[in-house]
């Protein structure tokens, strides 16, 4: 597994490839857990060659966010990449071939400024999609996404790209640019993989420990109750978001601040009044764990699942 850190060199290994090669990439910011091993799996099962990368990438978040706190374990992070390369049978079609960890001033050589109007440079943005959900509360965020993954799918040249379900809003705006951007890249949605709890897996998982920790799956455990409700016959969806609703805040026993509930249709996220059987629907949710004690970081979750 070779580890680049600058676009040329990258280039240069890229159009070293054999012809026939497939590239697989896993987008990530690091700080790797079992759900980003489970995106590199898939991309190891249909490619010859997965890059998986590894950028923190400041624009996507605001000056108000945790980009400073946010962990960095790069160390681990390779060697986790290796050992996973160890398992893979021989069955798998290919192996992690390649990190791509870029600096800051690789990635945008004109500096990247949190506060958005002292930005300069190009930018991608997928309107109105980043605006809902995730961007009601974090306007900044999907600009960064989509401008980042851009730059990456232009350096790495992938011909399928991995992403999680978890970040559900995130998959639907990307195939939207690759759509329209023309980009020849086929992206490949990975299940949440969970704590044995319910608790989705994330990076940001690490600031919590104790009745926070414990707290957190209070999120899965709404949207689960709202599917029951739903799947016991309830089409409404201010009641079956209601039921959510109502669980979070009596389980999560002040600790938590639910952000939105929300039921949309998966392609252009239009919010939904009923749930129709036969139409997948996106239930997603965000919340923030709040501090128990001074000092301790609000900590903001998001899932979701899908209504079949
Ligand atoms: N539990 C999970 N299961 C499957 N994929 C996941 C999971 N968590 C994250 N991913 C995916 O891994 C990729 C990289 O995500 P990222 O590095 O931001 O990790 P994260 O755990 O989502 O971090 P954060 O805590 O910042 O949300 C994204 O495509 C994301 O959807
Ligand atoms: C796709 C991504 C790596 C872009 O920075 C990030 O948003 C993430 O990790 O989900
Ligand atoms: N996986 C989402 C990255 C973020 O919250 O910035």
């Amino acid at each position: 597994m070779q580890v680049f850190n600058s676009v040329a060199t990258y280039r240069a290994w890229r159009n070293s490839l054999p012809p026939h090669s497939t590239v697989g990439v896993v987008p990530t910011m690091g700080a790797l857990h079992a759900g980003h091993l489970s995106l590199a799996c898939a991309a190891a099962a249909a490619n010859t060659h997965v890059v998986v990368t590894i950028f923190l990438n400041p624009a996507q978040f605001s000056p108000t966010e945790d980009l400073e706190a946010y962990p960095k374990t790069m160390n681990e992070d390779l060697a986790s990449l290796e050992a996973l390369n160890v398992l893979f049978p021989s069955t798998v079609t290919g192996h992690i071939a390649a990190v791509f960890a870029p600096t800051v001033s690789e990635m945008y050589p004109a500096g990247i400024p949190l506060v958005r109007d002292e930005q300069v440079g190009t930018f991608v943005e997928v309107v109105p999609l980043s605006a809902k959900l995730e961007g009601g509360t974090r306007p900044h965020f999907f600009r960064g996404v989509a401008t980042v993954c851009t730059k990456l799918f232009n350096i790495t040249q992938p011909h399928r790209v991995y992403f999680g379900q978890k970040d559900i809003q995130q998959t639907v705006i990307l195939r939207r640019l690759l759509r329209d951007l023309h980009l020849d890249i086929t992206l490949t949605v990975v299940p949440t993989e969970r704590e044995s709890d319910g608790l989705a897996m994330s990076s940001r998982n690490v600031y919590l420990s104790g009745k926070r920790r414990d707290i957190a799956t209070v999120l899965y455990r709404g949207l689960k109750w709202a599917e029951e409700v739903y799947d016991g016959g309830e089409k409404k969806a201010d009641a079956i978001l209601q039921a959510a609703r109502e669980l979070i805040e009596r389980e999560g026993e002040g600790m938590v601040k639910l952000d939105y509930v929300s039921l949309n249709e998966p392609e252009l996220l239009n919010e939904m009044e009923t749930v129709e059987k036969g139409r997948s629907v996106i239930l997603s949710g965000a919340m923030w764990v709040l501090p128990a004690v001074e000092g301790e970081q609000t900590v903001r979750l998001i899932d979701n699942l899908i209504l079949q």
